[in-house]
């Protein structure tokens, strides 16, 4: 666990600011195997898991499922045979919020749970 999984996300409020250029250069640092992409407009962080088939990929779904409710922040979600595609960001800005980060480092921490 990192000092950024062990944060807590914090509710999603309309008037949050997104994350600098200066944070996301520090937060990325902090989440080597996620990358930053746009999408219609929207920067969103970005990792491909790789697993042996489906049930593996799906179990792994769940985990991440799971870790959405618990933190009450959700991502995107593409599950395909031995891959899944994970990808946040905060709907309430339209952008990158610290939670997405928070939320990135604890989904790689559930390769290990
Ligand atoms: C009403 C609103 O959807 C909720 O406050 C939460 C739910 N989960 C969420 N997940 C993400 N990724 N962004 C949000 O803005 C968000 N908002």
């Amino acid at each position: 666990m990192s000092d950024l999984s062990a944060q807590k996300c914090e509710a999603c409020r309309a008037d949050a600011p997104q994350v600098s250029d200066e944070e996301l250069a520090t937060l990325i640092k902090m989440i080597p195997d996620w990358v930053p992409v746009v999408k219609d407009g929207v920067m969103q962080l970005e990792r491909e898991f790789k697993f042996k088939n489906f049930k593996l990929a799906l179990a792994f779904t769940n985990k991440v499922a799971e870790l959405a409710e618990a933190e009450f922040h959700h991502p995107g979600i593409l599950t395909e045979w031995g891959k899944v595609t994970v990808t946040y960001w905060t709907h309430a800005i339209n952008g990158l919020h610290k939670n997405d980060f928070i939320c990135a480092a604890k989904t790689d921490d559930l390769l290990e749970s």
